[in-house]
């Protein structure tokens, strides 16, 4: 997926600046290698860290990250700056069935492949008869064990899996009121030295204005909340026909007992995400969220 995203910059940048040279430099991240609970290995910047100390020792110009990935309780690391969001790609989280049945249609304890404590959550919530079994891994592993039948269904976002050529193997997306989504869901981001004034231009040159504001809401709410891989928050903003942004967000209990919902619209989304998180810590968000130790 990683590979596919770097070759949509690749392809954009040829597009708009074809005198750019453009060399690839593939690295995993420990989130890629960990099998076991990403709060073992101190949370979402395992996908990210090799990537940023690439930036920083120079050994890369630009990084390609899915916003869904970068720590949103901590600022971007000293000396980089996230210059450029590109345009947003489908959101919605999906089921993916060999059998092609729905969740609705799934048999009471089913074990339905996921360790997103907002999917968990959410499933719990809507579809409490399924189980939540912790899988690891990227969406190509994801999906051959599920092959294996070392899970009866799957849950994964419907852009990483066209992202990776296997759109064919969803079931069905699953509606932003089901599965409010995560903070950046199909959203990818550039990022690149903060004194790095010709990549930083390259960069902004490919970013889309409406998905920064609507980035920016999700993310700013998420660090006033201080949310991390184990945080059962989701957030899903819009830019509204009236040039307005809408931010959505929900915290849920992992049991799926507790919804603490929130919707609220402003022009500026650092405005709007702050009081979109205010409204959740007044209604109890901070107990729910240090409550989890996933
Ligand atoms: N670490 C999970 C992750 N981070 C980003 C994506 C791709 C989808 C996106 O950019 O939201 C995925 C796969 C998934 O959630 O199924």
């Amino acid at each position: 997926m990683a590979l596919a995203q770097v070759e949509r910059v690749r392809r954009l940048l040829a597009e708009r600046r074809p005198e750019v040279t453009v060399e690839v430099l593939p690295l995993s991240t420990s989130g890629d290698r960990w099998q076991g609970s990403l709060a073992d290995l101190g949370g979402k910047g395992a996908f990210t860290k090799e990537v940023d100390q690439a930036l920083l020792d120079g050994r890369a110009d630009l990084a390609v990250h899915c916003v869904k990935d970068v720590p949103g309780d901590r600022p971007a690391p000293a000396g980089t700056v996230l210059a450029a969001y590109l345009t947003r790609d489908d959101v919605r989280d999906c089921l993916i069935h060999p059998g092609g049945a729905s969740l609705s249609e799934l048999p009471a304890g089913s074990r339905v492949g996921t360790s997103a404590v907002r999917r968990i959550a959410q499933l719990s919530l809507h579809f409490p008869h399924l189980t939540a079994v912790p899988i690891r891994g990227n969406a190509n592993s994801r999906l051959a064990k599920l092959d294996a039948g070392e899970y009866d269904a799957l849950l994964l976002a419907v852009s990483g899996l066209d992202r990776i050529g296997e759109q064919h193997r969803m079931t069905h997306p699953i509606d932003v009121d089901t599965f409010v989504p995560a903070v950046g869901s199909g959203t990818l981001v550039l990022q690149c030295r903060d004194d790095d004034a010709v990549t930083r231009e390259l960069a902004e040159a490919l970013g889309d204005r409406r998905t920064q504001l609507e980035t920016e809401a999700e993310r700013w709410m998420l660090h006033i909340l201080q949310g991390s891989c184990h945080s059962p928050i989701a957030g899903y903003a819009r830019i509204e026909p009236d040039g307005r942004i809408g931010l959505r967000a929900r915290v849920i209990s992992l049991d799926g007992k507790t919804v603490l919902d929130a919707h609220e619209w402003a022009t500026d989304p650092i405005v709007l995400g702050t009081s979109v998180a205010a409204a959740l810590l007044r209604q109890g968000a901070r107990e729910i969220l240090d409550g989890v130790t996933r």
